[in-house]
């Protein structure tokens, strides 16, 4: 066991692309764990997808040893976190198994609501935040300037802040003196029984759960009879060790460290992410650490397999993906239009995207996916509140005495230059305005919004009315009543379920016209006039018709070019692939999402 005033647990907040990743695999490199073959891809990302869009999903962590110019050698476990609103639980849970965090901030960029966010959870939980200057490689570094920033906006002195090139590897060695000198080694009793927070829980398919846990008192050795707290059972610790970033063990945790567990649980909802371990010989006097919560699903969509025949496989892989993330909510649907399939639940739009990612590119399976919606609150004339997370199934208008939808608290960063622009977006979206604060070169937003307006495009939508410069953070805060209408769209005069929406009576016949042009545009020509309405309860608001189609597409292909007459019908197969019929009508998946892609 590691002697406390030589351990030293921290994380890095930063916005995305502020250059995280890239920093941590200097700290590993600098400290010899892994070799330069293994370093030559960035370890910490351990997902391919993840990989791919350059974002981090899952917090992991990583024991250093570093010999500090002190002579000193210290336990480094830096502790990733996400980087994507949607997953700030996960980061609020990270940051409370820290003493410190090191804020990384790229020196041309400057300060974004993200960190910010993050900073002030920090800060709250008590964490030394340590400021960093990262990218001073670049010739539009602006190092002067982004510190005045950090201290305007976030309130730490930052003109001492170390300036480094996670690129180059410029400075890194004085981040991490900066880091031990400033963050505090942790506290908490060896002799005391086990206390143990969950920062990360994961399904391995040999192992079962691995737990990654921050022992704040007592020790966590193999072996032990171990007890998850929040579900009250007992199961036994059959390996506990470190990741160097390898996974090592060691046999035992002692108090302050970070490291896995793997107790032979099987189901990720066995060991939930915030939940408490505990020695189960005194777990009776051993309290859960605060601040654990269930997470929740905040957007909700149908997910259908374009073939039926799909169906099982879907359910299996649905299934699989629940083993490894306990945030994904699922059950099944039965849609007149679309058949069976799942309505799922997720922390929001990414995570949405990532999940569906991986359903067609892990498992095969081609899926049509409706316009997701947030979860409302619906009282009934008979005085019963229910929620409500399908359009669809949303109560007969005469059995509803009131609605109510989902308020977040959005935080906003922007250049005082594209303020109008922002503060415009904001109204438009139905936002009230609760705080306004001018900083150095930025202005800090506090909007009340309702969050199925900021889920779907405001963060495309504040970034373009920002050129990019502009950053947005937000959390859920309360129900609020609202005067709400089903909107309903008509094909060939048949109401399709899957394509209802839940909007605001004020906006209902402009989201309508909208809706349904762009599902004209959608929609390919067929052999006959296809006629879109929407309608609110029985009184149509709008309607398009999509034209019959007079020629063959492979008209255009005369004489002998058959290779290209086969690209073409080849090139109908595969958009067919995505194609549902509705009754005799062929729709693509792109016009169930029309909402999502309508120009405003
Ligand atoms: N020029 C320069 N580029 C850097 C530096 N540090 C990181 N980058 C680049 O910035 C981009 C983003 O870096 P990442 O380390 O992936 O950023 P991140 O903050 O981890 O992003 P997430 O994982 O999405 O949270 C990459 O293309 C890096 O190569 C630096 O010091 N100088």
């Amino acid at each position: 066991m590691t002697e406390l005033s030589r351990i030293r647990n921290f994380s890095i907040i930063a916005h995305i692309d502020h250059g995280k990743s890239t920093l941590a695999d200097r700290f590993i490199q600098v400290c010899g764990g892994l070799t330069n073959r293994e370093m030559a891809e960035q370890v910490l990302d351990s997902m391919d997808l993840e990989r791919e869009r350059g974002i981090t999903i899952k917090a992991q962590s990583v024991t250093l040893n570093y010999k500090a110019r002190d002579g000193v050698e210290y336990k480094l476990n830096f502790i990733d976190t996400p980087g994507h609103v949607d997953f700030s639980y996960e980061v609020s849970r990270s940051l409370f198994a820290c003493e410190g965090a090191l804020l990384v901030v790229d020196a041309g960029q400057g300060v974004e609501a993200q960190s910010v966010a993050n900073c002030y959870t920090a800060i709250e939980q008590g964490l030394e935040v340590v400021p960093v200057l990262n990218k001073m490689d670049l010739p539009q570094a602006e190092p002067d300037r982004v510190s005045q920033e950090i201290e305007d906006i976030i309130g730490i002195e930052a003109t001492d802040a170390v300036r480094c090139s996670a690129k180059s590897g410029m400075g890194v060695e004085d981040v991490l003196e900066d880091l031990i000198k400033r963050i505090p080694p942790p506290e908490g009793d060896e002799n005391a029984p086990l206390q143990a927070l969950i920062i990360d829980s994961w399904f391995d398919n040999y192992l079962g759960v691995v737990s990654l846990v921050r022992v704040r008192q007592g020790v966590l050795r193999k072996g032990d009879k171990i007890q998850i707290k929040s579900t009250g059972k007992a199961w036994n610790a059959d390996k506990v060790g470190i990741f160097t970033p390898k996974p090592t063990e060691t046999g035992e945790l002692g108090t302050g460290e970070v490291g896995f567990v793997v107790a032979g649980i099987k189901d990720i909802h066995g060991a939930p992410v915030g939940d408490t371990i505990v020695s189960n010989k005194f777990a009776d006097e051993t309290p859960q650490i605060p601040g654990f919560k269930k997470v929740k699903p905040q957007v909700y969509a149908g997910l259908f397999p374009v073939s039926s025949d799909d169906y099982e496989e879907f359910r299996d892989a649905l299934s699989k993906l629940t083993l490894n993330d306990a945030s994904l909510f699922f059950e099944p649907e039965n849609s007149d239009a679309l058949g069976f399939g799942f309505r799922c639940g997720f922390l929001g739009m990414l995570h949405m995207e990532i999940i569906q990612e991986r359903l067609e590119r892990e498992y095969n399976i081609d899926l049509i996916t409706t316009a997701p919606t947030v979860v409302y609150e619906v009282v009934t004339r008979n005085g019963e509140t229910i929620t409500v997370s399908n359009p669809s199934s949303l109560p007969d208008v005469g059995s509803i005495e009131e609605m109510r939808e989902p308020i977040v608290e959005a935080s906003i960063l922007v250049p005082q230059e594209y303020l109008g622009n922002v503060i415009a977006l904001c109204e438009e979206k139905r936002g009230v305005q609760t705080n306004m604060l001018f900083l150095a070169n930025q202005v800090q937003l506090t909007y009340e919004l309702p969050m199925a307006e900021v889920v779907l495009d405001f963060f495309d939508r504040i970034k373009s009315a920002s050129r990019g410069f502009a950053s947005l953070d937000y959390h859920f805060k309360r129900f609020q009543t609202a005067n709400l209408v089903r909107l309903d769209v008509l094909i060939n005069g048949e109401r399709v379920d899957a394509l209802a929406l839940i909007v605001h009576r004020e906006q209902s016949h402009y989201r309508g016209r909208a809706l349904i042009d762009k599902m004209k545009e959608l929609i390919p020509r067929q052999m006959f006039d296809i006629a879109i309405q929407a309608s609110i309860g029985n009184q149509v608001v709008a309607r398009v018709t999509v034209k019959a189609l007079r020629k063959n597409v492979t008209a255009k292909c005369y004489g002998g070019d058959v290779s290209r007459k086969k690209k073409l019908l080849q090139k109908q197969k595969e958009g067919k692939k995505r194609m549902k019929q509705l009754g005799n009508v062929e729709v693509p998946q792109e016009a169930f999402l029309a909402v999502l892609k309508v120009d405003n």
